[in-house]
């Protein structure tokens, strides 16, 4: 077991200091693609900017012919572009395949200093992240990069689940989670053959109902959601580490709606972002992961009232305290970070009043 004191301290002579902070930089839509598909590589630079994170993905979804292509592309893509306020990151094969140790040498030697987060699927165990934290020290080190790549990673099986405080505890470059309903489905065996989202046989009916003639009435049923345990945790197990959780993909590209519903539950419970697997979706994260303009102009009023921060004030007959003035900061924070990088919401928050300075 390594001391507390030994905990920043680089896992390589040369590499960069890991870092106390893991920077809140927005990221609603995670975009993946496939850096060997000509017709998607040749959409990246337009959506530069965009976008809040352009992952370039080399694992499932690549065709197993397409591996050394899609690494190729990508670094050919990191090389050829500057990614302004867009972040790049990439998802390297699992780590039992036979392509994750070229992923990890070529990306980091080649584009390291490209890249931002590294999202590694299938993780099971501490031991996971440690064996990628050693690994991305030596070759940070070797590239002469001056800053640390942060880790991402998908929860996507039930010993990862089960894991997942020790996963994020693992290494001061654990920047987040993704929920991986596919994968996590599987390995579970839970019946259900859906890419994320709800299935209309999870569901609870309301008690009978009889008529008066005695003749029963049509009871009504409502869907649950069933990945809300699992996001539950990993929100939990996130904050806790000062880290940022994410839904990941929702593989009904045509039902938007139902795909915006599960973002917004997810943002709701405390996902920072989603990822998108189609250009029509980045639109729906970006809207659902920035709180609405209401909600900023209400934290505002919250924090204006609440002067000191300390007491309790009646606004719109509702109580307010030290708690819920809390609550609001958490919106208005996450507003002014959006308004850093996205001048339409700047201007939107702009027009309801700041009451952090009142
Ligand atoms: C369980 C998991 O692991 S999920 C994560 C792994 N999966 C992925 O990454 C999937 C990524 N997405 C895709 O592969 C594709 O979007 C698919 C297969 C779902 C649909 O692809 P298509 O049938 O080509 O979709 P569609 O015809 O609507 O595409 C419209 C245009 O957008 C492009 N496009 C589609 N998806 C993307 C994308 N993710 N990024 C950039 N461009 C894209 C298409 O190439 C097409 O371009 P064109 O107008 O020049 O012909
Ligand atoms: O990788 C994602 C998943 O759902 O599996
Ligand atoms: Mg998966």
């Amino acid at each position: 077991m390594r001391s507390a004191k030994d905990f920043f301290r680089p896992l390589a002579v040369g590499a960069p200091e890991p870092l106390r902070e893991i920077p809140a930089r927005p990221s609603r839509a995670i975009h993946f693609f496939d850096p060997s598909n000509e017709k998607m590589a040749a959409k990246v630079p337009q959506l530069v900017g965009k976008v809040d994170v352009l992952l370039g993905n080399l694992e499932d979804a690549v065709k197993a012919d397409r591996k050394e292509a899609a690494r190729a592309g990508l670094v050919e893509i990191a090389k050829a572009n500057e990614f302004g306020p867009t972040q790049l990151w990439t998802r390297v094969n699992s780590l039992d395949s036979p392509w994750v140790l070229d992923d990890l040498t070529t990306l980091v030697s080649e584009i390291g200093d490209k890249l931002d987060v590294i999202m590694v699927p299938k993780v099971e165990g501490a031991d996971d992240i440690h064996y990628v934290d050693r690994l991305l020290a030596q070759l940070e080190a070797k590239a002469g990069l001056d800053r640390p790549l942060l880790v991402h990673a998908i929860l996507e099986t039930a010993r990862g689940v089960a894991n997942v405080e020790e996963i994020c505890g693992a290494s001061p470059r654990m920047q987040g989670l993704s929920l991986g309903p596919a994968d996590l489905a599987a390995d579970r065996r839970m019946k259900t053959t859906r890419v994320g989202g709800g299935h209309p046989g999870y569901l609870v009916r309301e008690d009978p109902v009889r008529d008066s003639d005695g003749s029963d009435q049509q009871r009504s049923t409502y869907q649950q959601d069933l990945w809300h345990y699992t996001i539950a945790r990993m929100v939990d197990a996130c904050a806790m580490h000062g880290m940022y959780p994410y839904y990941g993909p929702f593989g009904d590209i045509a039902d938007t709606l139902a795909c915006e519903d599960q973002f917004r539950n997810a943002f709701l419970l405390g996902c920072v972002g989603a990822w998108s697997l189609h250009p029509s979706q980045i639109e729906i994260a970006r809207k659902v992961f920035s709180p609405s303009v209401e909600d900023v102009a209400h934290a505002r009023r919250v924090v204006a009232a609440m002067g000191d921060g300390t007491g309790a004030v009646m606004l719109d007959g509702k109580m307010e305290d030290d708690a819920s003035l809390k609550q609001c900061l958490v919106m208005v924070r996450l507003a002014e970070e959006l308004a850093a990088i996205d001048p339409e919401l700047k201007a939107a928050y702009a027009e309801v009043p700041d009451g952090i300075d009142a």
